[in-house]
């Protein structure tokens, strides 16, 4: 409750608040607010107080502020020894990702991101943009198909993340999951029950309550999740064509790397579910927010249609096509999934915790142990990084001269940076281009829904009640 030592700014406390911070309370009512209002609360704190560093208290958590300026941002990532996980995260996500990647630090997370280094690098890229999307891809497209021109309703949020489910585990684990799987089901109920704990400082009571069908979802994740992997790693070598452009080679040396570098079935399987999670929900989020902006903006689709060529050159209603698309079409694809992800970062917010003394660049001096957050969704609503139509979707501004102009990751903090980068970054932008760019020039989608859509409260960003669309074939 009372928040020890203090921050402080050139020997004095640090007395720039986050507004509406009360007496006792600080911060807390804001927490467990619904998360879009404690987006709106992120974005009011920039638009007050620009770039500045603001104190920001919680009752029963440790001191903290939030972190707007990219020069502190990328101070942040480049200290990664200082500003790490920490307790305060892993406390909160320990049981569903263990020590996965994405909940640790140190040797643990360099060993991993090593072997998943290796998972991303090009070779095994080329097969899923040349081979194993495409094939997925098709499916969506005879799905879609069949449905188009008719009055049936499709939500294009399923089906998309019945896209990278299938992709991602394949190239994880070797098969093809399912979005309805039960295992899948599990995790999906367990990442949302964790991600409640960010915002609710009394989850260590509530759960006592209501935490018995989250320990049977855990349950049935860790066994599905060994078996997967046992699976993968004793399918033999003669049933799978290696040399061919086949995922299950790709897992299995992933698989193998793992074991090697963890040593444990259990681990390993820990380890997996990480990837998967990391990939899959992230990218397909970022997909459906990118069909709902265009749905919005007509004349964003139109034009990569245009630099498509589209429509009068397809050559099979049921295939994805396998010409290439001009330059142009990529880079203005590309531009558009950046709009998208700036405007709906599918990892909102971040936190980290300084794990000694440290000194940001603006002066603010951190005890060990304080928390650093800073709100991606806001911060890329900055009209001092964005300009003043800054919250509009406006594709053209990630362009020059028709090339894609990437931002610094300290400005545009949506893979994070620094040695913490995301590892699927430029997998990511590959299938969403491709899948854009396929589906928009093969199908128009139209709203079966009324009004704005917001997220609903994960940790990542899902979109609250699907993405319903009439489907009409172009
Ligand atoms: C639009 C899609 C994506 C976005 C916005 C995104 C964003 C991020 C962010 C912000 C982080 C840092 C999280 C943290 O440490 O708290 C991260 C980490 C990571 N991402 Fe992505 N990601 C995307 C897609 C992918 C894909 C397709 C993969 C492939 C499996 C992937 C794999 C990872 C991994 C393994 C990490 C952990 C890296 C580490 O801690 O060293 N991501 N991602």
């Amino acid at each position: 409750w009372i928040n020890t030592p203090e921050i402080t700014r050139y020997g004095v406390a640090l007395s720039r608040k986050a507004p509406g911070t009360l007496p006792f309370l600080g911060n807390g009512i804001k927490f467990i607010q619904p998360r879009q209002n404690l987006f709106d609360w992120f974005t009011k704190c920039i638009h007050l107080h620009g770039r500045e560093t603001l104190l920001i208290t919680v009752p029963s958590l440790p001191p903290g502020v939030i972190i707007s300026d990219p020069a502190n941002l990328d101070f942040v990532f480049k200290n990664e020894p200082i500003f790490q996980k920490g307790a305060f995260f892993k406390a909160r996500l320990n049981d569903l990702f263990g020590n996965g990647i994405v909940n640790s630090d140190g040797d643990q997370w360099k060993r991993q991101r090593k072997v998943g280094v290796q998972l991303l690098a090009g070779a095994n890229m080329n097969i899923v943009t040349g081979h194993e999307l495409p094939a997925i891809l098709g499916k969506t497209i005879r799905h879609l198909t069949k449905r188009a021109d008719t009055t049936e309703i499709v939500d294009l949020d399923a089906s998309i993340l019945e896209i990278t489910t299938q992709l991602i585990s394949k190239m994880v684990y070797g098969v093809e999951l399912q979005s309805h799987d039960s295992f899948t089901q599990a995790f999906d109920y367990s990442a949302g029950v964790v991600s409640e704990r960010f915002q609710n400082p009394l989850w260590r009571f509530t759960e006592i309550f209501s935490g018995f069908r989250f320990q049977r979802a855990l349950k049935l994740i860790k066994t599905r999740g060994v078996q997967l992997v046992s699976h993968s790693l004793l399918t033999k070598d003669s049933d799978i064509c290696f040399g061919s452009t086949d995922l299950r080679r790709a897992s299995k040396g992933f698989l193998k790397g793992l074991l090697k570098a963890l040593g444990d079935d259990g681990l390993v399987a820990e380890s997996a579910l990480n990837f998967l999670s990391a990939g899959r929900d992230t990218t397909a989020q970022a997909l459906s927010w990118t069909f709902y902006l265009l749905m919005r903006h007509p004349r964003v689709a139109c034009k990569i249609r245009e630099l498509m060529g589209a429509s009068s050159t397809r050559h099979s209603p049921s295939q994805p096509s396998h010409g290439e698309p001009s330059p142009e079409a990529v880079a203005y694809t590309t531009a558009v999934f950046y709009e998208t992800i700036r405007l709906y970062p599918p990892i909102p917010f971040e936190i980290k915790q300084a794990q000694s003394d440290v000194l940001l660049p603006d002066g603010t001096l951190l005890p060990s142990k304080s928390i650093v957050v800073w709100c991606t969704w806001a911060m890329n609503r900055s009209k001092d990084t964005w300009g003043e139509d800054a919250s509009d979707f406006r594709p053209e501004r990630w362009l020059v001269d028709g090339r894609m102009r990437y931002r610094e990751a300290a400005e545009f903090p949506v893979f994070q940076g620094g040695p913490r980068l995301c590892l699927g970054k430029k997998m990511a932008e590959m299938v969403a281009v491709q899948v854009i760019l396929e589906l928009v020039s093969l199908f128009n989608f139209s709203p079966a829904y009324e009004g704005e859509k917001v997220s609903r409260n994960h940790l990542t960003l899902p979109m609250e009640g699907g993405l319903k669309v009439y489907v009409e074939k172009l």
